[in-house]
This record gives structure tokens, C-alpha cells and sequence, in this order.
């Protein structure tokens, strides 16, 4: 009989203590003066986030509307700070990034510091650094040029798939065409290997791609009240996984395939992502690191080299001298950053080009005016040069402001703060998340007034108007030293299918086209709900 009780007893106590812990720790905003609404004392805030009527990004624009610029709320005990206010987020992502390297911890995820199997977009500290010096060259814009052949041989199969179905004159969903388009250029850009989705939309790669990202991670979220258990509840999906099958861990297998057979065939040698990875050696870790940005030097005005160097602990430090050592990739850590790459390659451009045929469908002037541009300078397709691709100012207009309307990785974009400080006044203790409202800020009337910024405007980014604004003020790729590394890569591919498409075809919104788009959120991308059906009608 004493034995359940004394059980009973410890229960209880254990109960009563975690909740008083999880009530100290939710006074931080109000010991700091900043408001934000009550949290559960077990769950935070992490349920009002996302209901059947709004998704995360809505609700941060709801709160900011009832609490102001900068507010905070909980996931569990993790304090989260959200801002809209630019000096804040530049000191966060950019003057003080030593302190901030570190992103938002997922509710089931590894170790960021010392578990092997840990993708760049994870990692924190050395080990990130470590992993961004070794893959950042291949993102340079010299690296970059090289892809626009096979760009532009890709994009040519998907205008013949599409001049097809616009003979049928008939609706159908653009965003799976272009995910196909997509998957087959990274496939060819990072791992050397033709893919083929666009002939054929079952091949094994694209199942199981798809299976992927459409699974609900949503779920994990029941674990967001005890993030003390994420690092070993992800080593228990890992030992799980060896007994059901997991697309991801399939796709793992995929890539210990490539990788296995390009390193039985050295002579291949494909100037890829894949053989940076083989061949990389971290030449100097302590260098500052080059600053992902497009070819006009968005986001470097304000940078100096010295700002975006990691200024870690003496602890961490020392933590982190045997990542030092390791210059090279071992097979694990190239099998996962594969993997995000797929990830990255496959959603993201796909999704924009997909905002971006509603946004031409909806507003058929603007679309007149692209044309135009693209019509006046480009004769044939073959001259579609990246000189060629960069002199058109009105589609790289047009594509900014999709991105602004619609940046979908917003939710990546946050910070973890990894040692205390203070900030304008504000002391920001370790742990501390700081996410910026950043689609609250690319609708900020007072930033991209005085025409509604609720309507598609690619003229707010002439270069004069662009140079007038605030350097922050438009962020769908993150900011500072973090920010996507994919982005030159991503804008290029982007441009040439548009390009291409415009001058091909008329995108026309059809009866099946859901006016305002619905969106939906996964783990980190807002994509257009069930995607996106319109009609094309071939220009000859
Ligand atoms: C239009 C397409 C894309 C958009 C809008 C986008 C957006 C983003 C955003 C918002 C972040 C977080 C940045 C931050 O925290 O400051 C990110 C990170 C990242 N992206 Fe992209 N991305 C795109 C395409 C790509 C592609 C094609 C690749 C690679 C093939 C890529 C690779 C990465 C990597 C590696 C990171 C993590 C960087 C780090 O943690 O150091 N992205 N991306």
C-alpha cells in the first residue's frame, strides 16, 4: 500500500515543481516591461499560434495590432520576442550576431553543438561557422554562372510541358509542375544526378521529396512544454525510425548512395555541391565569412567584416576546439546537408514562382508591363545570357515584390540568444528567441506607403525608391551573416523561369483560381494552400 503512495506523493511533487518552474520562468517579460499575452502555465502561448482560422504568421500581426511593435509570448517555458522594429533586428542579426548565432530550437531536434548527424541550418556556434565556410563558395556568384546553361536546358523541357497544357486550354495546379522543374535542378546543381521529374512525375526521388514536406510536424508540438527532452526525443525517432519506414530516412539513403558511387568514380568530378562537400577542407575557421547577398549588395551597406565575425565564450571555446580540428566532412554530415539542400531546392523557389503566377494572373497589367521588358530585350530564348537575365530591371522588380507580399521562410528567420545582453536598453538574457515580424514589416504602410501594401506594386522597387528605404525593411531572406546561402542560386533560377514563361505564355486567374490565396504553414515555409490553378494561353 505505501509503495503508490509514496509514487503518488513523488508525482505530485514533481508536478508542483515543474510548475512552479515554468511560472518563474514565464515572469521575464513582465520583469522586463514587455507585453504579450498570458501564457498556460504548461503549454505558453503555443496553442493561440496557430487555430483552424489563422496560421502563425497572422497571429503574430494580431498580437502586434493588441500589444505593439515589440512583444513577447511562450512556446512551453522558451520565451520568444517578436519585433517589427528594424534597429532591434539589425543590432540582433547583424552588430551582435556574436551573440545570436544560434536559431530558434524546433520542438524534436538535435543537439546544434555536438550531435553528428546536424544540418547547417541547425547547427550553432563553431560547428555552424565550421559547415557555412566549407559550402558557402559554392554559392558565390562566379559558381552561380556557371548553372545558367543547365538552367536554361531545364526550364526549356518545363515551357514544352506547359506549352501542352495550354492546348488543352484547361486549368490545372502550376505549383506541382514547377516543384518538378525545381527538384530537377538541384538534383543536376548540388548532387550531378538527372532526376527526370519532369517526365516523369512518380520517379522514387519525387515520392518520396513529396512524402517529405507533406508530412505534419505540426504534431511535435505537443512536445514544445518540455523542450528539455527535444535533443533525446530526436534520438528516439532516429532509433524508431530503423524499424518503419520514414521518408526522410530514406532519402538519407538516397544520398549515402550518390555519394557512395561519385566516391567510387573520382574521375566524374561534376563541378557540384556533392564534390565541394567530398573534396572540402575548412581553410581558416576563424576568418570573418562572406555575407550571402544578390548582385546589387542588398544588406552589405551597413556591414563590416569585423561585425560578422562569432565572438564565442572562453567555454565554448574550448567546447568547440575539437570541431576545429575537423576540417573535413565526414560522410554523415554531407548525407544530412544533402538533404536540406534537397529540401531547400525543391519548396522554396517552386512556392515563390507560384505567388508570383497569382500575383501576374491577378494584376494582368503588370503582367503586360513584364512582358514588355522581357519581349523588347530578349530576341531569342538561347540568348537568355546571366548578363542578359540580370540587365531585366522589371522582373527582378516583380519578383522582390512577390517575395515582399509573400515572404514564405519567414518563420526560419529567428535568433537564440546564446549570451545575455542588453540591446537599446532592453536585456535580452540567454535562451531568449528573437523572431522579427517580418511580414508584419513588409506590409508596414509607413515603409511601403503611400500605395496600399496590400496590393501587388512591383514600382516600389525602382532603384531610387529602393535606395530611400530603410536596408531592412524588406527580409524574405533573412538577415546578416545567417542568412539563405541558396539565395544567388534561388534568384537566378527564379528569373530564368519567369523570363521564359512571360515571353511564352499569358497567365491567366480561371474560375478554380481561390481569390485571396489560402496559405498554409509547415515546419518553416507558408506555401499557397492545395497550390495554385490557373490557365495559360500560348502568346503565338
Ligand atoms: C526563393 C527561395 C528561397 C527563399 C525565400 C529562402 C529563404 C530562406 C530564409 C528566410 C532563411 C533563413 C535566413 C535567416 O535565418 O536569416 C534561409 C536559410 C537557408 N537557405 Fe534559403 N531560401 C530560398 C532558397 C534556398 C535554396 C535554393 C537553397 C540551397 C540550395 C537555400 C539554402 C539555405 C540555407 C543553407 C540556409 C541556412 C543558412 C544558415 O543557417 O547559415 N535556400 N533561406
Amino acid at each position: 500500500m505505501w509503495i503508490p503512495t509514496v509514487l503518488i506523493g513523488l508525482w505530485a511533487l514533481f508536478v508542483w515543481a515543474l510548475y512552479r518552474d515554468r511560472k518563474r520562468k514565464h515572469k521575464i517579460f513582465r520583469k522586463l516591461g514587455i507585453p504579450g499575452p498570458e501564457p498556460h502555465w504548461w503549454y505558453g502561448n503555443i496553442k493561440q499560434l496557430k487555430t483552424k482560422t489563422r496560421i502563425s504568421h497572422e497571429t503574430f500581426q494580431m498580437w502586434a495590432k493588441e500589444y505593439g511593435n515589440t512583444y513577447g509570448y511562450f512556446e512551453g517555458p522558451t520565451p520568444i520576442l517578436v519585433s517589427n522594429d528594424l534597429d532591434l533586428i539589425k543590432q540582433v542579426f547583424i552588430k551582435q550576431f556574436g551573440k545570436f548565432h544560434g536559431r530558434k530550437h524546433y520542438h524534436v531536434q538535435p543537439d546544434p553543438l555536438s550531435d553528428r548527424i546536424c544540418s547547417m541550418f541547425v547547427a550553432q556556434g563553431q560547428r555552424w561557422k565550421r559547415l557555412r565556410t566549407i559550402l558557402n563558395p559554392n554559392f558565390s556568384s562566379g559558381k552561380i554562372k556557371h548553372s545558367t546553361t543547365m538552367m536554361n536546358r531545364k526550364a526549356e523541357i518545363l515551357m514544352n510541358k506547359l506549352k501542352a497544357i495550354a492546348e488543352t486550354g484547361e486549368p490545372f495546379n502550376i505549383q506541382q509542375i514547377l516543384q518538378q522543374f525545381a527538384l530537377d535542378v538541384i538534383g543536376e546543381a548540388a548532387f550531378g544526378i538527372e532526376i527526370d521529374a519532369q517526365s516523369d512525375a512518380h520517379t522514387p526521388l519525387m515520392t518520396l521529396i513529396e512524402g517529405a514536406v507533406d508530412q505534419d510536424f505540426n504534431q511535435l508540438a505537443v512536445f514544445a512544454p518540455i523542450p528539455e527532452l527535444r535533443y533525446t526525443l530526436y534520438k528516439g525517432i532516429l532509433f524508431l525510425s530503423k524499424f518503419m519506414s520514414l521518408p526522410e530516412i530514406e532519402l538519407l539513403a538516397v544520398m549515402e548512395k550518390i555519394l557512395k558511387m561519385r566516391r567510387e568514380q573520382p574521375q566524374r568530378n561534376p563541378p557540384d555541391l556533392m564534390q565541394l562537400m567530398i573534396d572540402a577542407e575548412a581553410s581558416d575557421d576563424h576568418g570573418p565569412l562572406e555575407i550571402a547577398m544578390d548582385d546589387d549588395g542588398d544588406q552589405a551597406s551597413d556591414l563590416s567584416k569585423e561585425s560578422v565575425d562569432i565572438n564565442l565564450s572562453e567555454t565554448e571555446r574550448s567546447r568547440h576546439a575539437a570541431e576545429l580540428a575537423k576540417r573535413k566532412l565526414t560522410t554523415e554530415e554531407i548525407k544530412v546537408q544533402s538533404l536540406f539542400f534537397m529540401y531547400a531546392g525543391f519548396e522554396t523557389s517552386s512556392s515563390v514562382l507560384t505567388y508570383c503566377m497569382y500575383a501576374l494572373a491577378t494584376n494582368p497589367d503588370k503582367q503586360q508591363l513584364l512582358y514588355d521588358e522581357i519581349n523588347k530585350n530578349i530576341q531569342d530564348e538561347g540568348d537568355l545570357t546571366y548578363d542578359k537575365i540580370n540587365g531585366l530591371l522589371y522582373l527582378d522588380m516583380v519578383l522582390r515584390e512577390t517575395l515582399r507580399m509573400y515572404p514564405l521562410g519567414t518563420l526560419a528567420t529567428t535568433r537564440r540568444c546564446v549570451e545575455s545582453c542588453t540591446i537599446n536598453g532592453l536585456t535580452i538574457p540567454e535562451g531568449m528567441v528573437i523572431q522579427p515580424n517580418i511580414w508584419d514589416i513588409h506590409y508596414d504602410p509607413n515603409l511601403w506607403g503611400p500605395i496600399d501594401s496590400k496590393v501587388f506594386e512591383p514600382e516600389r522597387f525602382t532603384p531610387d525608391c529602393r535606395a530611400k528605404r530603410h536596408p531592412l525593411a524588406w527580409i524574405p531572406f533573412g538577415v546578416g551573416p545567417r542568412n539563405c546561402m541558396g539565395l544567388r542560386f534561388a534568384w537566378l533560377e527564379m528569373k530564368i523561369v519567369l523570363a521564359k514563361l512571360i515571353k511564352n505564355f499569358r497567365v491567366l486567374k480561371c474560375s478554380q483560381t481561390i481569390i485571396p490565396l489560402k496559405l498554409t504553414e509547415s515546419t518553416v515555409i507558408i506555401a499557397p494552400k492545395g497550390g495554385l490553378k490557373i490557365k495559360l494561353q500560348n502568346r503565338n
